[in-house]
């Protein structure tokens, strides 16, 4: 049997906003606040961040931030492959979403032989370069420094020299280069993009089940559709950003908050699937900003809602270890 730990990852650099790194206090509180013990029964690990990089001048405009990016994404990713390598299950609770970037590492560093597939729920792509960011955060671009992709058909900027060289760093964490491919990924929710974004995903036939889509077509089948799309991945990681839930539904306490996604039990469904094909490899929740919040502290109770529910479907998971595909 596995067990659980949780790799909390304080880190807000990546956005454009400040205070993503107090969301996993705020989802810690919202299970405090409901006598629930989650933040007990599992280990945990902290990740040291360099959030006071905060004060100094930025200096790669079209990457903000990218050098202490490299280093939270680093230790993140070593952190996730022991933990791995020790049979652990990660569920990784992180600030802003570059923290991805060192998670899809991480795993990828533990079995280099397995094929990753990515599960993204999120209202944004995330897969941007700097030769495509409209803001330099390095938060919309984790899934292109994944596939180690510039996009340069679509470049709309002119990257310093050192911007380049450390962009090309930070693609080559955990493991060198490219860490999945296209086809191994499925958006759900994404409902923001940019022009080169849209271009990026129809030239790499990328899947987006739009929150249309689902409620148009049925949860049931689009799942089972999701899930045949990732038949040939051997180990999947599922990538929860708040942001892909109904911000006027459910909280605007997030970095960038957008209308219309899905609603809690929806989001609830979807990681349920991908946990049920057993080859989940971990969980990770992003982008809870209680600095933002305009209900209190309902985004972080939304996140722990998601939070507890898929752990205890994991551990019915997990637990069944003949049943686990051997990875
Ligand atoms: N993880 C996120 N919240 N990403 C938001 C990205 C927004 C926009 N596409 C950008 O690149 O700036």
């Amino acid at each position: 049997m596995k067990e659980i730990i949780v790799i909390k990852n304080r880190s807000d650099l990546g956005a454009g906003t400040r205070g993503s790194d107090l969301g996993i206090d705020a989802i810690e509180i919202a299970a405090i606040n409901q006598d629930n013990d989650f933040f007990n029964l599992y280990e945990y690990e902290d990740i040291k961040t360099e959030n006071e990089k905060i004060y100094n001048k930025v200096d790669n405009l079209f990457a903000k931030r990218i050098e202490n990016i490299y280093n939270v994404c680093s230790r993140l990713s070593d952190s996730v492959t022991k933990n791995l390598k020790k049979n652990k299950f990660p569920i990784v609770l992180s600030g802003d979403h570059s923290s991805a970037l060192g998670t899809i590492s991480g795993i990828k560093s533990t079995y280099p032989q397995k094929t990753l597939g990515v599960v993204w729920i999120d209202a944004h792509a995330d897969i941007h370069s700097p030769y495509t960011t409209p803001s330099g955060n390095v938060h919309g671009m984790p899934l292109a420094a994944a596939l180690a992709d510039d996009h340069l058909m679509f470049k709309t900027n002119d990257v310093p020299q050192k911007t380049v060289e450390l962009w090309e760093k930070i693609k080559n964490i955990g493991v060198k280069e490219r860490k999945i491919e296209p086809e191994n990924i499925v958006y759900f929710g994404v409902r923001d993009t940019e022009p080169a974004e849209d271009n990026i995903l129809s030239t790499n036939t990328i899947k987006n089940y739009s929150v249309a889509e689902m409620r148009y077509r049925g949860f049931e089948q689009c799942l089972q559709e999701a899930v045949k799309r990732l038949d040939q991945c051997d180990i999947i990681y599922i990538s929860f950003d708040v942001d892909s839930m109904d911000c006027d539904l459910v909280s605007r306490g997030t970095g960038t908050p957008v209308s219309k996604g899905f609603d809690i039990d929806e989001v609830k469904s979807i990681i349920d699937a991908f946990i049920q094909t057993k080859k989940i490899a971990c969980f990770e929740i992003v982008e809870v900003n209680p600095t933002l919040d305009n209900k209190g502290n309902k985004i972080a109770e939304a996140a722990f809602e998601v939070l507890n529910s898929t752990t205890k479907n994991i551990e019915k998971i997990i637990g069944k270890k003949e049943e686990m595909h051997s990875y």
